[in-house]
């Protein structure tokens, strides 16, 4: 018998920019008291997983995807296929799915995974695309020149979205976040939109939505191009899969056996803050400091830059791993830079 959307498991694609607060989100919907019993899927861009490391909650129900990004590898795809099956196969049923995309991808593959596959189909409802939108960085990746306005990973993440959270309010001016919002709209008028700090916003805002159901009937009942000066993106079950990353970005991940020196860590942060920071897109890392019971993360998003104790080391093995997104990194100059920072054994 076919499953009415109430017996279905909802599925929640949380999308947005590189560094805009998806795992900020992530973390906050996890520690919320709701009574849900969640699963989350992260896949990330680059050759080194560390949002797995930096979600909290039980290993088991975060399953963390680092063999391309699910937009557009075909393998990453069926990796996706794979662990949702998995997920649907499990005894005690799960309340609900998020997936989160890796800040460079493309929503609407993923949103269409949903569609096209039967079972996942008969057994998942798309609850909707919720797209985080970074206050402060934002109109740069927007207005991005060097990236064809075709193929902008930031607009399609607006676009795609049902509802829109713009993020960090906190570092943004009013005026900042006006010209966000009003950029945001532009772009996608029918989604709600909701302002936050470190991501905390009402849940029934964010999980619960039923979105696609709704939209799939706004879309069809309304000319998505309207008349406005942006781009036409279909609607995700219309669309091509194939598309390709903005071949100028790349990623550099390292890892270093050892432990680090914080002094030295902190004058190397504060040297690249003085620098220009625009083509460093994103710094993400899990760190071992000498002497200090604490794992360290790294967060960077262009020139805010944080190094800080997380949580204590449990019985893993403590190491150093890094990943940097951006363009003209320089794999050599940063291994040696981040290497220089090792404390003495
Ligand atoms: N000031 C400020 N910082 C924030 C806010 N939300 C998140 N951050 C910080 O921004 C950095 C990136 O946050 P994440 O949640 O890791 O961002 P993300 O979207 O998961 O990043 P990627 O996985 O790389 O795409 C971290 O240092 C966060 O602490 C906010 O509202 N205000």
């Amino acid at each position: 018998m076919q499953k009415t959307v109430k017996d279905k498991i909802p599925v929640t694609v949380l999308t947005g920019f590189l560094g805009a607060g998806k795992t900020t989100l992530l973390n906050y919907i996890l520690r919320e008291n709701h009574g849900m019993k969640i699963a989350v899927i992260e896949n990330e861009f680059g050759e080194i997983g560390i949002d797995g490391d930096l979600v909290i909650g039980s290993t088991e129900e975060i399953f963390e995807m680092t063999n391309g990004c699910v937009c557009c590898v075909a393998e990453a795809r069926d990796d996706l296929l794979r662990v949702i099956r998995q997920l649907l196969d499990r005894p005690d049923r799960l309340d609900h799915i998020i997936i989160e995309t890796s800040g460079l991808a493309d929503p609407y593959p993923v949103a269409q995974t949903f569609f096209l596959d039967d079972p996942i189909r008969d057994e998942t409802n798309l609850d909707g695309v919720i797209a985080l939108v970074d206050a402060k960085h934002i109109l740069q990746h927007l207005d991005d020149a060097d990236v064809d306005a075709l193929d902008n990973q930031a607009v399609d993440q607006i676009v795609c979205a049902d509802r829109i959270v713009i993020n960090k309010v906190d570092i943004a001016t009013e005026a900042e976040i006006a010209e966000v919002t009003r950029r945001v709209k532009k772009l996608n008028e029918t989604a709600e939109i909701v302002r936050s700090s470190f991501a905390q916003i009402d849940l029934g805002k964010i999980l619960g939505l039923a979105a696609f159901d709704r939209n799939r009937t706004m879309a069809a009942e309304i000319d998505l191009d309207g008349g406005h000066d942006h781009v036409h993106h279909p609607a995700p079950w219309d669309r091509d899969a194939s598309h390709s990353h903005d071949a100028s970005v790349s990623s550099v991940g390292i890892e270093l056996q050892g432990h680090m020196d914080p002094a030295a860590m902190t004058r190397w942060l504060d040297e690249i803050r003085r620098s220009d920071t625009a083509d460093l897109f994103r710094m993400k890392g899990i760190f071992s400091v000498k002497g200090d019971d604490y794992c360290y993360v790294l967060h960077g998003v262009h020139g805010e830059i944080e190094f800080r104790p997380n949580h204590p080391w449990a019985d893993e093995p403590r190491c150093n791993k890094m990943i940097v997104i951006g363009r003209n990194l320089d794999r050599n100059t940063l291994t040696q830079n981040l290497k220089k920072c090792l404390a003495a054994a």
